[in-house]
């Protein structure tokens, strides 16, 4: 048979092909996803999980002109390569490369782009309605998985969907994981429509329970019959997406290509929003996987072989995992919450140590913030870790459940500033502009472990309000000899006067030290300001530059809003008098890259820091207002 994915560029082309040559082609796509996971890193077990399943949508639909929906899009892999991305798959994540999630502008397939959970169902009612009010054809379909529906946002949007009275297909991929096991009501619910058949009745009478079903298009015999094949296996009772007013049918095989397939074509027929529930296994056909999802949900790499991910680096997550589990010893009020990031948060140990006081809420930011304003009234001391790309969800529960509570809550936010190969979707440069608009709160932003360790500990201890501490992802960079840390709102080292300063937070102080330390060997002197609590500002950081001629800020965050623009108010306010330049991140849809390539990219390395300042100070004067390029 060949090589058959080379001789794919259309969903067409998969329907050109027999039996034999589909589980060929699933074997290709399979190999394909882990050879280009092992070396570029990125989502193995989710996508090798839903291999059958999409070479079943290619058969039954017909994309671009059917819109397919995927949830989170982490598991689009097999998609991409069916879709006329197979010569393109081995620069996934890379620069310039295939992004690791649907993404509108890689291609008119991915009609959707994505990589925040729980969405699918309500983009979908949206592209089903613009279809019907300009007249335009096409199959909508929404693919979500068990973890996803653990968000809200889907049941907002089932609870609109229900009501439609055209069709619109909803996919539930249920692998009985979200990235750990899956939590809550409805993963208990689902286990018992999988694993208790009894529970569902097997109707006596298909056909006649399927006549009741508004069925369109080539008459309703040939849909009986096809139905009729489909649901062999189909237990059609009354389940809660039924009483959302869906037509439910499962739980399908999700690895039986046909059977799939026939399923779809029937669900094509019926007139209303129909969910398929189907049955996969997450990390199909690659042993370690299916042995161990969690691991190889996402990944950096790993030997195909032996499966081995290798040796990581400490990383902020590992050492706020470590001393929370210190702190919550000491203080048995600390509850510890995750919205299904308890592996990635560091979070693993409390939940062995401290099992009644860990809250994994699953896909839920949302609650988890009012949930944790809940605890907080209610005397607890709720520590919600979180990366900040997913806090984004949670702004008017920070606002109305914990700020106007007037309730201390600490947010440990992961992933603060670039993250790197998941690109658009994932990157944590929101945070702290909109944090510094909540009222009553403090946010922390270390450069380093120690002071993770050391202001995590002094939230807890003294903190009030909206507590925050943000970090970023990975491992500590630079820190130079001279560096202390500090429970002190800033810190200034070298030149006491002198007429350059940087002022700077988090991560990138490690930059600005080598930036500092390479003008020091050009003879600029340079004051460095290290702001180590950003919010509030504190007006000695502001005083200690007034002096300077010159005051660069750079900011790992948007730049408007941004901490950097209200440094440059209360600049100005003060009297200064010098002149300020600002770099921040001005377009925040950074792509795909590795960390440190987006930071060269955004001038926010050592190199791009000294460039700045010597164009700066040696070629040009400047205006109070004017920013850097
Ligand atoms: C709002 C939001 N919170 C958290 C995540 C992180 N996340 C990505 S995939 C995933 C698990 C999804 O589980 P499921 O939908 O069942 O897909 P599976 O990987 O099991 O196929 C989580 C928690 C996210 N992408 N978006
Ligand atoms: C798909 C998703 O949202 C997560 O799997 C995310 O990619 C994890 O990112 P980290 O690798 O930074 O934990
Ligand atoms: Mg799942």
């Amino acid at each position: 048979m060949g090589n058959l994915l080379g001789q794919i560029h259309t969903p067409q082309d998969v329907r050109k092909l027999n039996d034999a040559e589909l589980n060929a082609l699933c074997e290709e796509i399979r190999k394909a996803v882990i050879e280009t996971v092992s070396g570029n890193g990125g989502h193995l077990a989710s996508n090798l999980g839903v291999v059958e399943l999409t070479v079943a949508l290619m058969l039954a639909f017909d994309p671009p002109k059917d819109s397919i929906v995927w949830d989170v899009g982490h598991q689009s892999y097999p998609y991409k390569l069916l879709t006329g991305r197979f010569n393109r798959f081995s620069t996934m994540r890379q620069v310039g490369g295939l992004a690791g999630f649907p993404c509108r502008e890689e291609s008119p397939y991915d009609v959707f782009t994505s990589g925040h959970s729980s969405t699918s169902i309500s983009a979908a009612l949206g592209l089903s309605e613009a279809n019907n009010l300009q007249g335009k054809e096409g199959y909508v379909i929404a693919v979500i998985g068990d973890g996803a529906l653990s968000g809200g946002l889907a049941y907002e949007g089932l609870n609109n969907a229900g009501r439609l009275h055209r069709n619109l297909i909803v996919i539930l991929n249920d692998n009985n994981m979200s990235i750990s096991r899956n939590v809550g009501s409805m993963a208990r619910y689902l286990t018992y429509i999988r694993t208790k058949p009894g529970y569902l009745k097997i109707k006596n009478n298909l056909e006649s329970s399927l006549q009741k079903l508004p069925v369109v298009g080539k008459g309703i015999s040939s849909a009986l019959r096809r139905m009729k094949r489909a649901v062999k296996k189909v237990f059609y009772n009354s389940t809660i997406f039924e009483d959302f007013g869906f037509a439910y049918y499962g739980p399908f095989d999700g690895h039986d290509i046909r059977e799939l397939k026939e399923t779809f074509e029937s669900a094509k027929l019926i007139n209303k929003p129909v969910l398929l529930h189907v049955r996969t296994n997450k990390g199909k056909g690659y042993q370690y996987a299916e042995q161990d999802p969690s691991i190889y949900h996402g990944l950096s790499g790993f030997d195909v072989t032996t499966g081995d991910t290798g040796e990581r680096s400490q990383s902020f997550s590992d050492v706020f995992g470590k001393e929370i589990c210190d702190l919550a010893e000491e203080n048995g009020n600390i509850c510890a919450i995750t919205a299904a990031m308890q592996g990635g948060t560091g979070l693993t140990a409390f939940r062995e140590k401290y099992r009644n006081r860990f809250f994994d809420v699953g896909i839920s930011e949302e609650h988890a913030v009012t949930f944790a304003g809940g605890l907080a009234v209610g005397g607890m001391l709720p520590v919600f870790a979180v990366y900040s790309t997913f806090l984004q969800r949670s702004y008017d529960e920070l606002i109305h459940d914990v700020s106007l509570q007037n309730v201390k809550v600490i947010l440990a936010v992961d992933r603060a500033g670039v993250v790197g190969e998941d690109g658009k979707t994932h990157q944590g440069v929101f945070d702290a502009a909109y944090l510094q608009t909540i009222p009553n709160t403090t946010v922390y932003s270390p450069a380093y472990f120690q002071e993770l360790r050391e202001q995590l500990a002094f939230l807890v201890r003294e903190g009030k309000g909206l507590c925050a501490i943000r970090y970023p992802r990975g491992k500590e960079l630079y820190k130079p000899s001279y560096f202390e840390s500090s429970l002190l709102p800033f810190t200034v080292y070298g030149p006491q006067t002198g007429e350059i300063a940087v002022v700077t937070y988090g991560r990138i102080f490690s930059f600005a030290a080598e930036t500092a330390e390479l003008l020091g060997n050009l003879g600029y002197p340079v004051k460095l300001v290290k702001l180590n609590r950003i919010i509030p500002m504190d007006q000695g950081a502001v005083q200690a530059v007034l002096g300077c001629k010159w005051v660069f800020f750079f900011e790992e965050g948007v730049e408007q809003g941004g901490i950097g623009e209200h440094y440059a108010s209360l600049l100005q306010n003060s009297g200064f008098s010098g002149r300020f330049f600002l770099r921040g991140i001005r377009d925040p849809f950074i792509k795909h890259a590795p960390m440190y390539h987006s930071l060269e990219e955004l001038g926010l390395n050592a190199d791009g820091m000294k460039d700045c300042i010597l164009q700066s100070v040696c070629e040009k004067g400047f205006d109070y207002s004017e920013k850097t390029d």
